[in-house]
């Protein structure tokens, strides 16, 4: 898991929102995702994760404008993909095919009057129009037990299944077609801390298993310690430090990194008792 054999070059990218007053949302970011690599991206609330995640995927839609930069997918083909240059077709085969997303409230964003078997099939029958009836519906229930979900709950609906189960099948439905790279934008936060821990252990199970890159966003640093190979703190925009979760855990280069990291406490322990790392080491963490 190196930065040798990257699977997305992100390079000085930059996106404003246009307005009478225009924001600098994204300046001039660049980050690297190795292949299989989990890269945490944190910083509060408006620094612009969302806006960068958006950009990688070329989700932007006025007024945003992405006024500098290139972002490069770096296919398993060995075929180099400009995203910033995709165009309808390409750009749909890229967004579910090669990267694929998961969001905050994406359980909510499941079709209430569906069943989940038929939304789980809408995937294939898009981007597998080849794929048989029999071949979808096997795949589906193979997803839904890849992520937790008991494959009987196919025929059910969105209201019937609870808040965790309705992630699980957004988690289920990103991975359907084999992504290279998922980026999850807060995918836990809208669940309690229970079924949240249970999510990610599930996320980190499947990466071991399916090898798939991913770029984590979340304001908890804590959180992104414990899962990420790599963390970036961003701040008004840009990157202000990137580094192993060891590294800015224990040796943080940035004042506004060390901030954050005394601003949280753990998912688990005491009030700035943090996961990672023995009880010496806790006094850079302490509040
Ligand atoms: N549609 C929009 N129009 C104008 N400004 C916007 C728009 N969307 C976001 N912004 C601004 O861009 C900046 C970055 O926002 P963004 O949502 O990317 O941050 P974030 O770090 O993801 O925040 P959060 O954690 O709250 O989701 C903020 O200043 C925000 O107010």
């Amino acid at each position: 898991m190196s930065e040798k054999t990257p699977v997305l070059s992100v390079r000085s990218l930059s996106v404003d929102y246009l307005g009478d007053r225009t924001v600098h949302a994204v300046r001039d970011v660049s980050l690297v995702v190795g292949r299989g690599e989990i890269v945490g991206l944190a910083g509060e609330s408006g620094c612009g994760k969302s806006t960068f995640a958006y950009g990688v995927n070329q989700l932007l839609r006025p007024p945003a404008l992405i006024t500098g930069g290139e972002v490069v997918f770096h296919d398993r083909s060995g075929q180099d993909i400009n995203v910033l240059e995709l165009e309808k077709k390409d750009l749909r085969a890229y967004r579910w095919d090669k990267v694929s997303m998961v969001f905050q409230g994406a359980m909510n964003s499941l079709n209430p009057v569906t069943s989940i078997r038929s939304q789980m099939a809408d995937v294939f029958t898009t981007h597998r129009p080849d794929m048989s009836r029999k071949d979808r519906l096997a795949r589906s229930r193979e997803l839904l037990e890849l992520v937790g979900v008991d494959p009987g709950r196919l025929g059910s609906y969105a209201h019937e299944l609870s808040g965790g189960m309705r992630q699980r099948v957004m988690i289920a439905m990103a991975l359907a077609l084999n992504p290279q790279l998922m980026i999850m934008d807060e995918p836990t936060t809208a669940l309690d801390v229970v079924v949240q821990r249970e999510i990610l252990t599930e996320i980190m199970r499947l990466r071991e298993e399916l090898g798939f890159a991913v770029i984590f966003i979340t304001h908890d640093l804590p959180m992104l310690l414990e899962i990420s190979d790599r963390i970036a703190i961003m701040r008004a925009g840009q990157i202000l430090e990137l580094g192993t979760a060891e590294d800015i855990y224990f040796d943080a280069q940035n004042d506004y990194t060390r901030k954050l990291l005394t601003s949280f406490p753990s998912l688990t322990g005491e009030r700035g008792d943090f996961i990672r790392g023995s009880a010496s080491d806790r006094e850079t963490a302490v509040i």
